[in-house]
């Protein structure tokens, strides 16, 4: 495998953020084709904006973000982000993943029928094809969602915590379709909280408090001392500082931490 290939996403001193405000600063490193990574970082640290630099649908304020061969990205955006009102059914919803392939105005071949309704078995939710979105639960809903991402077979995957508010068994079932893209060759990054089960069933981990405080095998990247830098820089946020000037101020926390190149010998295991 050349080295090109090993590489899915690079990231290079990338900034992102809003207005003026940036949000997630000078993140450079790579995500190994094949690699499954949590991303996980403090309330407003920054993990959702990543995924939004990485789909593109977020241009970088500055530096960037590099998708290897321009690879296809499946993204689950938080539910909140989602209109749970939108009047369509659960097979209508899982539909919108072969958008991408097959355009919005074209006719649904008769496989691409059986493609969708195996997805909705895959995920448990036979018998609720024609369910209403409104009427589900979430746990429900979010199982649709994965659905719909199957149908995209996309080989990068991107999830915003799908875990919330979700039930033991849904939590499990979720997992073990997340594990199934990993075991099929796929990069798949997840914004979790949930520590126990980031150190459970995530072989790597990107820590992030706007910066980069970690980024490797899971147990390197959450140690109690990058957990605590993470905290630390958390609480030193001002909100109201124009972008770049909690760059400097953090920018010993970036200094230590040798992301970028270095992180990458992290990412021959896993
Ligand atoms: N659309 C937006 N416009 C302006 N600022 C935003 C926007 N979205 C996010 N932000 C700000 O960017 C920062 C990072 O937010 P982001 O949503 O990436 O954090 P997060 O780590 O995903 O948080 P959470 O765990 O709460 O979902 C926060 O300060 C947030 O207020």
């Amino acid at each position: 495998m050349t080295s090109a290939e090993q590489h899915c996403i690079r990231f290079d001193n990338l900034t992102l953020g809003y207005q003026s405000r940036a949000a997630v600063h000078h993140l450079s490193g790579v995500v190994r084709e094949g690699s499954l990574t949590a991303i996980v970082g403090g309330n407003g640290s920054g993990k959702s904006t990543l995924l939004k630099g990485i789909v593109g649908v977020l241009k970088p304020m500055s530096g960037t973000c590099i998708r290897h061969a321009r690879r296809d990205v499946a993204y689950l955006p938080q539910q909140s982000e989602l209109d749970r009102s939108f009047p369509a059914r659960v097979v209508d919803l899982v539909m919108m993943g072969l958008w991408p392939k097959r355009g919005l105005l074209r006719r649904f071949s008769g496989e691409d029928h059986d493609t969708i309704l195996r997805a909705i078995r895959e995920v448990g939710l036979e018998g609720f094809e024609e369910r209403d979105l409104d009427t589900l639960s979430g746990g429900q809903l979010q199982r649709a969602l994965f659905a719909r991402v199957i149908v995209q077979d996309a080989p990068i995957i991107l999830l915003d915590e799908p875990f919330n508010a979700v039930d033991a068994r849904t939590l499990q079932h979720l997992i073990e379709l997340i594990q199934s893209w990993h075991r099929g060759g796929r990069t798949v990054m997840v914004v979790v909280h949930d520590l126990e089960l980031v150190r459970r069933h995530f072989p790597e981990t990107l820590l992030l408090a706007r910066s980069l405080v970690s980024w490797g095998k899971t147990a390197d990247a959450l140690t109690p001392d990058n957990l605590f830098r993470a905290s630390t820089l958390h609480e030193a946020w001002d909100e109201d500082a124009p972008w770049c000037e909690a760059e400097s101020k953090h920018a010993h926390a970036r200094d230590d931490h040798g992301h970028g190149s270095a992180h990458h010998h992290h990412h021959d295991a896993a």
